[in-house]
């Protein structure tokens, strides 16, 4: 982890560049896939499979038995944590259903907005290095709430052609049915054209590496929407001399075991600090099992001096963070100011880890700066909102001399036809 002192405004952009590819990057490996998917089906997904994950699958539907072997497989410890899990956040996003909003916005003029589930979505269930079963529980949950009709969930198979059980086990529990062992760009490419084995669904949800996310993306120039560009995880932490230097350095590496391409970030207006979290961050990585991966990251990341708490925003809301913990003396300044993150963790006692399994929010959330537009995923990421109207006589008597004007002005004729023929009939 790289320490810089005080950065000019005009240095953050370089000193904060992601490590990730871009759409620019991956673009012609991901179209080709594609193409090769939309023309050739399951032949490709299963070429790509058998490239990209090492494994020829003769079948890569999720059977019965093997849903009925991952429930056996599952400790009853590992069971009642989910269980735990599943009811915070299940709570957690059915508390976010809102109301349906109706408004006579002029006499006679009756305007109402309702919430409709998306019929058909795809879960995407990240598989490569680490078998994130959380993330069933971020996606299904809200699906379900949402009363989604058809939810099929993709992720990639190991080496013996298997999905690990814990996954299998919370997608069962979560009422996920259809569950195929795909991974990757060929994964989002079934989900995007359709295959035998692969329903083509109207939205795709999940995190992923960078040729999964990039492949999301390029999935919309198909006309199929997706949650956000969810990408290889990030967490800054914004501390000061009231922190605990070994939680903070805990959390920087929570993160960055995720991924080589992870990046972590400390922003402090404390020079001891600084010193502190790094010889803790040494101690603590020589004991994790994925230390060469989190190594590996922290070439990536950085630790920031700056003078006060209000260039530390500033900056913080430049970055735009997927996970944002504050850990100050001034906590309430950074929560009431921050514009840009995807999650934020506040205090001495509120570990990233929490949000990625069991408080209660989601987990899935836009990386990459993503945050200064994108929200995370959430129950309205499953709803669309109609509009509906109805106008009455009175109404249109008030309302058509405006219209009829406007439409009009617009040189659209037809448009004031439709209008004035009404209004004829009721003079
Ligand atoms: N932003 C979020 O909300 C969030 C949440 C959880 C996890 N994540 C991130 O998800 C990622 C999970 O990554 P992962 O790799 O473990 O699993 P993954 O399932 O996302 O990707 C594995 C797949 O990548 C494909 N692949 C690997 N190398 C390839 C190559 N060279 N060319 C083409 N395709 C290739 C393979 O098909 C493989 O099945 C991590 O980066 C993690 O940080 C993000
Ligand atoms: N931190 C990840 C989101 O970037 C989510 C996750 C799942 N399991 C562990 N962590
Ligand atoms: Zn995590």
């Amino acid at each position: 982890m790289k320490t810089i002192l005080n950065p000019a405004k005009s240095a953050w952009k370089t000193i904060l560049e992601r490590p990730t590819k871009t759409v620019d990057d991956i673009e012609k490996t991901v179209l080709q896939i594609f193409d090769d998917v939309q023309k050739n089906g399951d032949t490709a997904v299963d070429k790509y499979t058998s490239l990209f994950d090492g494994v020829q699958l003769k079948d890569k539907l999720v059977t019965t038995t093997e849903i009925e072997e991952a429930i056996q497989a599952i400790s009853p410890e590992l069971k009642e944590a989910i269980r735990v899990a599943h009811q915070n956040i299940w709570l957690f996003h059915k508390s976010q259903k809102t109301e349906k909003v109706a408004v006579e916005t002029f006499r006679g003029v009756f305007c109402w907005q309702e919430k409709r589930p998306i019929q058909k979505v795809g879960l995407y269930i990240p598989g490569g290095t680490a078998p994130l079963f959380s993330t069933v529980l971020m996606l299904a949950i809200p699906a379900q709430i949402a009363g989604c009709k058809e939810i099929v969930l993709c992720s990639p198979p190991n080496k013996e052609g298997k999905i690990h059980p814990a996954i299998l086990y919370t997608a069962h529990l979560c009422g996920v049915t259809k569950i195929v062992k795909v991974g990757g760009i060929q994964a989002i490419a079934g989900l995007t054209f359709g295959t035998n084995d692969i329903p083509q669904v109207y939205k795709i949800f999940g995190p992923g590496n960078q040729f999964v996310t990039v492949a999301k993306q390029l999935a919309t120039k198909y006309g199929v929407a997706i949650d956000m560009p969810a990408g290889p995880s990030e967490l800054l932490v914004v501390a000061d001399d009231s922190a605990n230097a070994s939680y903070v350095a805990a959390d920087l590496l929570s993160q960055a075991e995720h991924g080589i391409d992870s990046q972590v970030v400390l922003v402090t207006t404390s020079k001891v600090l600084i010193e502190e979290v790094s010889s803790e961050i040494s101690k603590q990585i020589a004991q994790l099992p994925r230390k060469e991966i989190a190594a590996k990251a922290m070439e990536n990341s950085v630790a920031i001096f700056v003078e006060n708490d209000a260039i530390a925003l500033d900056l913080i809301n430049e970055y735009g963070p997927e996970h944002f913990i504050v850990a100050t003396n001034n906590n309430a300044f950074y929560v009431d100011n921050i514009a840009n993150a995807g999650s934020v963790f506040i205090g001495n006692y509120t570990p990233e880890s929490a949000g990625d399994y069991a408080s209660g929010t989601n987990h899935t959330l836009p990386t990459n700066g993503f945050s200064k537009a994108y929200s995370g995923v959430n129950l309205d990421s499953f709803l669309k909102s109609i509009t509906f109207q109805e106008i009455t006589k009175v109404g249109i008597q008030g309302l058509g001399k405006q219209i009829e004007i406007m439409a009009e002005t617009e040189g659209l004729q037809a448009h004031k036809n439709a209008v004035t023929l009404r209004l004829n009939d009721l003079k």
